[in-house]
């Protein structure tokens, strides 16, 4: 696994906005999306594209579009919806998948409890969303998934991580190409894997409390 810590002062800037416990949901799906498309940028840029005949109203020349097979976007429900709407604006040829994943706050294990995926990913750039990477075991479910239907390749985009979820990827995950991009690698885990700082639950946060 390749981590990439993206630090610029927009991203510090919007996660901040994130972090305050005051941000309602309006304004924190809003940043979101924002802070999407920021780490979007850094992470299409292996996006695999081909030479394209075109017309401009001077000439002919040869531009460039997103090669096909399409990238597919799969956000992690429910949080990694939250993040959607940011990377398909950026990836507008993107098609877009779905996996359900709930992690049990007490055992810490990961239900899956919905997809809605092509049934082969052979040579598809995967892109997952979620925007919360703490113990890492989510991210390593959703990946051997994803791999396991032949993904030719995986990105992931985060917002948070925590130091203890990047070490169990880099233990587990060796033997996985994966991509993963971040906006801020926080400071722990406290004693209920939540990431301190952190931001509380990110769900909760973009969509309101769950029974
Ligand atoms: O790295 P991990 O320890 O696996 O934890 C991270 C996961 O926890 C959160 O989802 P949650 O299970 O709260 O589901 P939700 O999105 O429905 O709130 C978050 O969006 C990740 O998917
Ligand atoms: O801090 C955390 C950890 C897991 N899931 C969240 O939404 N937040
Ligand atoms: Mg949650």
């Amino acid at each position: 696994m390749q981590v990439h810590h993206i630090d610029h002062p927009l991203l510090a800037h919007k996660l901040t906005v994130l972090r305050k416990q005051e941000t309602p949901s309006m304004i924190f799906r809003q940043v979101t999306e924002e802070l999407v498309m920021l780490l979007a940028y850094e992470a299409t840029r292996d996006l695999a594209v081909v030479d394209v005949d075109i017309q401009t109203p001077v000439t002919a020349t040869t531009g460039k579009e997103i090669a096909k097979p399409r990238p597919l976007v799969v956000p992690i429900l429910r949080a990694g919806l939250g993040m959607l709407d940011g990377m398909v604006r950026m990836a507008p040829t993107a098609e877009v998948g779905f996996l359900g994943m709930i992690r049990d706050d007490e055992t810490l294990n990961i239900v899956t409890y919905a997809e809605r995926l092509p049934k082969d990913l052979t040579g598809r750039h995967v892109f997952l969303l979620d925007p919360m990477l703490a113990t890492g075991g989510t991210l390593a479910e959703a990946c051997r998934f994803l791999y396991k239907r032949n993904a030719r390749q995986v990105s992931a985009i985060c917002l948070l991580a925590a130091p203890e979820g990047l070490q169990y990827l880099q233990e587990n995950l060796n033997d996985i190409d994966m991509n993963l991009y971040i906006a801020a690698i926080d400071d722990h885990l406290d004693e209920n894997a939540y990431i301190v700082p952190g931001l509380g639950d990110a769900g909760d946060r973009l969509y309101g409390v769950a029974g």
